[in-house]
């Protein structure tokens, strides 16, 4: 190595180590559980483990399940835990508390939402979605104007096409904030803004964004949002997922899963279906009680937490990880966009041998992930992440590609789950 990248790349640490000393979120590290020897850079696909949370999680079990059991609906408050999580997220994404609800995976909150919005515009029959979305928006979309008929369709657009084809037939706009393959982020503001003004609702994915950064959801004026519980929310493998209606929508929406507890009276055991007042309609059946417990124990991770220096630190470690990659490994190529109000909280780069080089990375210590079909991905979580984290990170990754060492037939092999 030449003196000069020698001098550059110990120059590089210093300045982390100095981010890192000023970090006015590093006490909050101790909240989490991170394995040694791990840096764990995939809190966008799975949160890691929050401090003291199987303690408690042995509490909810051994004591509210195995001494209250069935009691525990009313005495441990089961009952009320669907609203006690969504007022924790809600504050997370700029809602009011009365206008979230949780449970269900995010798949099958796109269903709810999307049929909840074609029930307020019966008169258009369009759904509009990005054709890089997450696929299960699209696929659940798709399933609902399959199950409706009636010229019901769905159309594709991609970011740069997706104002003009908000047209006089679209009913709702389904899009994901963040893309969860570049880190590319929409307006959200201005699109639904832009989809209003075409007589649409604007419905978002916030899968990539709730607990990642602040997110305003009444004050963007959006329709109807949903989202995932296990990723920058920390709640465990398949979480429940949330739920948003804008409050003026509320006791307009007409649910389509139908389920009992989003009756008005679920206790009165009633032959017929009376929505209850507001989200409480958007409820379906029983609360996975376990789960949601997790998920609550985690949402105390962001108590005192200031969103803002969250997103400050978010893209200084994206800055920082581009530049250090850019300077260590220039056969990858950035699909991320420079600009920081232009992207999430992620860092994605492109090669061909992508998948081999993700699996050595994680062998050695790094944990990312990979997206078909070329894309090394890299979640930036700053609870949790240093400046010097991201600084190893790179070196390590430089040494992945100069030492060829993911070149193995091990690593070529693809798991099931990627
Ligand atoms: C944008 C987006 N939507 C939805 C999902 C998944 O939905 P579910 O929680 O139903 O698996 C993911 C990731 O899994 C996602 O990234
Ligand atoms: N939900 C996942 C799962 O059940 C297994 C593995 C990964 C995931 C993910 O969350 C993928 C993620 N939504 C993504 O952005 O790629």
């Amino acid at each position: 190595m030449s003196i000069a990248k020698q001098n550059q790349d110990t120059d590089m640490m210093a300045s982390a180590q100095e981010s890192d000393r000023l970090d006015p979120l590093k006490d909050y590290r101790p909240r989490f559980t991170l394995p040694e020897g791990v840096i764990y850079l995939d809190g966008n696909s799975l949160g890691v483990l929050p401090a003291g949370l199987s303690d408690r999680m042995s509490d909810v079990i051994e004591r509210q399940w195995g001494e209250r059991l069935v009691r525990g609906w009313n005495d441990a408050g089961w009952i009320d835990l669907p609203s006690q999580v969504a007022g924790k997220i809600a504050a997370l994404v700029g809602a009011g508390a009365n206008c979230v609800t949780v449970g269900d995976s995010t798949s099958i909150n796109v269903f709810k939402v999307l049929s909840a919005a074609l029930s307020l515009r019966p008169d258009r029959r369009v759904i509009l979605s990005d054709r890089n979305n997450f696929p299960t928006d699209l696929y659940v979309a798709d399933g609902l104007t399959r199950l409706l008929g009636q010229g019901y369709e769905l159309k594709l657009a991609t970011a740069d096409t997706m104002e003009e084809a908000v047209d006089e037939t679209v009913v709702a706009v389904l899009l994901t904030e963040v893309d969860y393959r570049t880190g590319e982020r929409y307006d959200m503001e201005a699109m639904t803004r832009h989809i209003h003004g075409r007589g649409a609702l604007a419905i978002w994915d916030l899968c990539h964004s709730a607990g990642a950064f602040p997110v305003h959801l009444d004050a963007a004026g959006a329709d109807f949002a949903i989202g995932c519980g296990y990723k920058y929310l920390n709640g465990g493998p398949g979480a429940p997922a949330f739920l948003y209606v804008a409050e003026r929508h509320l006791n307009d929406v007409a649910p389509a899963l139908s389920g009992w507890m989003g009756h008005d009276a679920p206790f009165a055991f009633t032959t017929d279906y009376r929505p209850a007042d507001g989200i409480g309609r958007m409820k379906v059946g029983t609360p996975p009680i376990l789960s949601l417990s997790a998920l609550n124990i985690a949402l105390d991770a962001f108590e005192g937490v200031d969103m803002a220096l969250v997103r400050q630190k978010s893209q200084e470690l994206c800055d920082r990880f581009i530049a250090e990659v850019e300077h260590r490994c220039p056969e990858l190529e950035l699909v991320t966009p420079r600009v920081r109000e232009q992207r999430g909280s992620q860092v994605s780069f492109r090669h061909p041998e992508g998948y081999a080089i993700m699996q050595a990375l994680i062998a050695n210590g790094v944990i990312g992930d990979f997206r078909a079909p070329d894309i090394l991905r890299f979640g930036m979580t700053p609870l949790y992440l240093r400046h010097t984290d991201i600084v190893a990170a790179a070196e390590i990754l430089e040494r992945v590609l100069r030492q060829k060492l993911w070149d193995r037939e091990e690593y070529r092999t693809r798991a099931k789950v990627t």
